[in-house]
């Protein structure tokens, strides 16, 4: 292997280690002749790093120059040791530098203008149109226009075309800061261009990752729309919808998150002042985690246990001032800062709270659903859980938010899958597209079929939340109870799955996965705490457990359910699995009957054994812990049914070309199956298919692998994601993923000096011990 293809062949051949692969000539740019190892030179015994070796290059003859004459002083004994290698590597070391970017700029560092060739044949080959599928994603050609036109504005602004670079070499406080600046930009913008609340949430979601301010539309705004007044409302409402003040959420506690009822901060009612007075009177009862808390926010919906006369009244949600409006100090009484570095980068500035008696006037309870009047009488118009409301709509949020992560995943993970060729298939051939090997399409599309499964399933969710929502705001609480099993099941099965996956996609990128300007990386660390945040993933799927026992034991009585539990009421007595030939495993009908048998044994199963260890003496709460992981089992399966009715229906309802129901459909069905063979077991165990169904769903699988294939780039292309919304050195759009890796690279901080102080504050001192050293 000669010198020529050295750099080349560490970013193109992480595994196999060969070089001047033919079929990257026909779109890399000319590789850059790297000086030869034989002219390496030795200045006091150090070995010169290659970039050093630059110098010697003809091309600096400069830098040579200086290097001769330097060496000459050296030898004269002009310089001293100390000095010498300072020189070198600030001066000579820094032009070579300057050297090499120079080259790079020429040769290296160029990203062509054209799309990668191997990325346009995938394009070519797509049996349907993209840009169809992309108008319904976004609701119709006219959003896809809408959706373009504010893409075009936000990010032709400069300070968002820098920010994939803060995301990928920022600081933390450098990241915040860009953050801030994003939020405060787009807030202005919907002030000035009047956005609707539509358009602005489209400026929102393509604004990417990391919002500093994000819990105002997230959660203080809801909230306040949720749990206020209407005199509230006109007074703190529109405040915070012109941005006069700036709000979070603050519930969570150090000791407490997913318990509610245990929640320490208490609001005492003092009668005689007519204010509630706010504590946190323990370590644990310290407000943690709340979004935008840490630096951000001066207003807080702070969430504590009601005191009345020493009597409890459970949580309720209190307006409070945490900051000074005119220099942004806490306000008297109150310690409030960042609660310190997470997993992978900071999308927001996560804060603590310590409330010291803090009185604030009566007016300040949120009275929406209770009312405590001048005297301390309490009132409640709607049960506790009214005061839930915010975190049901979040929920429904983050189940769509999943879909935007794990759609730009996919993206990526499908790209560069298209444009990385590696190790032989045919001994004959070129190398191929890592793409074409089966075990790289079972790492990708499982991932993709997920993301159009979530994609129609939350977009039906959101409808039913709509729906409900309005009933709900006119006193009928009648869906509440559906509504809370729906959102927590999606909420818990969409941000699951999607972090497994998106942690598959990373891996299936190989070593660039790890980078940080892969992007993949950045949204696996961005996914992890989706799965805590707003109700962990076990606690929401035992809610929907809960939920589904109590209506199984409505259907056994002879109930006829409606809603997302009508299976359980049906007659299940007769089941035969319906799958008679291979031909029907792609009969959506067929396999969602299935995963109905599935769900209603599941559940049937765990209610019978709950029922039998009560009626056996057990204590209720012991019965249900016993059976804990075969509730969750149920919930599991009930949402996974839900998803694939939901992606089923969607396609049944869509109007769209042959070609694109076509492909469509091979993805729906082969996320059903995928689910199937995953949990085989279970089908197995409740016998909703037979041995022989689950040969041929297996078989089926591989076939469904090479037709999505054919189709993946189109597929992911569809979802339309900018690069900046991308921010992926790997997964652009033009598939230019090594001049951009390389690009990327040469941006580090860490590269911006030749030399790092550390070399001269350690390592050098470091070998010259070592080689003044005895043996
Ligand atoms: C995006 C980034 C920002 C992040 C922000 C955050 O994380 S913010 C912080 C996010 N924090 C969290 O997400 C905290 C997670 N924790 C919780 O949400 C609750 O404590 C709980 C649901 C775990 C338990 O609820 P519980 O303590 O009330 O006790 P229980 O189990 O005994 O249930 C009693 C009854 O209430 C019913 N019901 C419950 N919820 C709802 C609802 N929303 N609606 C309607 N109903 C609901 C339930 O079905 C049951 O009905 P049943 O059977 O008697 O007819
Ligand atoms: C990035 C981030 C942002 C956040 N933003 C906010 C915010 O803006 N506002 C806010 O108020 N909070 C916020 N939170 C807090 C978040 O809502 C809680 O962390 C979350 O609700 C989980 O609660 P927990 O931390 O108490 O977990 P825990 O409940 O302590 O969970 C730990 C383990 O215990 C298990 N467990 C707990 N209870 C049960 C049970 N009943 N049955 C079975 N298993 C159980 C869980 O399954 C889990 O495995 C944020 C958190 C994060 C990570």
């Amino acid at each position: 292997m000669g010198n020529r293809c050295r750099l080349r062949t560490a970013i193109c051949h992480g595994n196999s280690r060969r070089c001047g692969y033919p079929g990257l000539r026909a779109h890399n740019p000319p590789t850059f002749p790297i000086t030869q190892r034989s002219r390496r030179t030795y200045i006091c015994g150090v070995k010169q790093p290659p970039h050093c070796q630059m110098t010697t290059h003809k091309q600096d003859a400069g830098a040579q120059a200086t290097q001769m004459n330097m060496l000459m002083d050296i030898k004269r004994g002009r310089l001293s040791h100390l000095s010498i290698t300072r020189c070198v590597f600030n001066q000579l070391l820094i032009k070579s530098g300057r050297a090499l970017k120079k080259m790079s700029n020429t040769a290296v560092g160029v990203i062509p203008s054209h799309v990668n060739p191997d990325l346009q044949e995938e394009r070519d080959r797509a049996s349907f149109n993209v840009t169809e599928l992309t108008n319904i994603i976004d609701g119709g050609a006219e959003k896809t226009l809408l959706r373009k036109r504010l893409e075009k504005l936000i990010f032709s602004d400069p300070d968002f075309q820098k920010f994939p670079d803060i995301q990928t070499f920022g600081t933390n406080s450098e990241f915040y800061s860009a953050t801030v600046l994003k939020s405060t930009k787009l807030f202005k913008l919907r002030r000035e261009l009047k956005w609707t609340d539509e358009e602005f949430d489209i400026a929102l979601r393509l604004g990417g990752q990391g919002h500093a301010l994000g819990l105002q539309h997230g959660m203080f705004i809801p909230g306040l729309e949720r749990l206020a007044t209407e005199e509230q409302k006109a007074k703190w409402l529109t405040l915070a919808k012109q941005y006069k003040i700036i709000g979070t959420y603050a519930q969570t506690e150090m000791g407490h998150g997913t318990y509610l009822k245990g929640l320490e901060t208490t609001a005492t009612y003092d009668p005689k002042t007519q204010e509630f007075i706010l504590n946190t009177p323990k370590i644990s009862s310290i407000k943690w985690w709340p979004g935008s808390l840490g630096k951000s926010t001066n207003h807080a919906i702070v969430l504590a246990t009601l005191v009345i006369k020493g009597k409890k009244y459970g949580m309720h949600p209190f307006f409070v001032q945490i900051r000074s409006m005119t220099d942004h100090t806490p306000m008297t009484g109150i310690k409030v800062g960042e609660i310190g570095a997470r997993m992978g980068r900071m999308t927001s500035d996560n804060g603590y709270l310590i409330l010291n008696n803090i009185r604030i006037p009566r007016e300040n309870m949120l009275m929406k659903n209770a009312q405590v009047s001048p005297d301390g009488s309490f009132t409640a118009k709607a049960p506790n859980q009214a005061n839930y409301a915010t975190m049901v709509m979040v929920r429904v949020g983050l189940s769509y938010y999943s879909y935007q992560l794990l759609s730009r995943g996919v993206t990526i993970g499908v790209r560069y899958s298209a444009v990385r060729r590696q190790s032989k298939l045919d001994p004959k051939e070129r190398e191929p597209k890592i793409l074409e090997y089966q075990t790289q399409q079972y790492k990708l599309f499982p991932g993709l079929a997920l993301a159009y499964a979530i994609f129609f399933s939350s977009r039906s969710l959101r409808m039913k939340y709509m729906e409900a929502y309005q009933e709900i705001k006119n006193g009928n609480l009648q869906k509440l109870p559906e509504l809370h099993c729906e959102s927590a099941g999606m909420k818990a099965f969409c941000t699951d799955n999607m972090l497994r996956e998106l942690e598959i996609i990373r891996q299936s990128c190989g070593g660039h996965g790890y980078l940080n300007a892969s992007g993949i990386a950045m949204l696996v660390t961005i996914a992890a705490p989706m799965v805590t945040v707003e109700g962990e993933t076990t606690v929401m799927y035992l809610q929907v457990a809960r939920y589904l026992v109590k209506r199984f034991a409505n259907a056994s009585t002879g109930q006829q359910l409606d809603g997302c539990t009508a299976y359980l009421s049906m007659d299940h007595a007769a089941y035969m699995c319906p799958l008679m030939s291979e031909d029907d495993c792609r009969n959506m009908s067929r396999l969602c009957d299935i995963y109905s048998y599935r769900v209603y044994m599941t559940v049937s199963r765990v209610a019978k054994q709950l029922q039998t260890d009560i009626m056996n003496g057990m204590p209720q709460h012991f019965a249900f812990n016993k059976n804990l992981v075969n509730l969750v089992r149920a919930a599991k399966a009930h949402c996974y049914y839900s998803v694939v009715k939901d992606f089923s229906k969607a396609i049944q309802s869509m109007q769209a070309s042959p070609q694109t129901i076509k492909a469509l459909k091979t993805l729906c069905c082969f996320f059903a199956i995928h689910g199937i063979t995953e949990e085989s077991g279970d089908f197995l165990e409740t016998e909703s298919i037979g041995l022989e169904q689950l040969q041929w769903i297996k078989r089926l699988q591989g076939t469904l692998l090479a037709e999505i294939r054919s189709d993946a780039v189109a597929l992911v292309d569809a979802f339309d994601h900018h690069d900046i919304s991308l921010s992926s050195a790997i997964g652009s759009y033009d598939g230019n993923a090594y001049e951009r890796l390389f690009d990327s690279a040469q941006k580090d901080p860490m590269n911006k000096e030749e030399v790092h102080p550390s070399y001269f504050q350690y390592l050098r001192p470091f070998i010259q011990e070592m080689n003044k050293a005895k043996l």
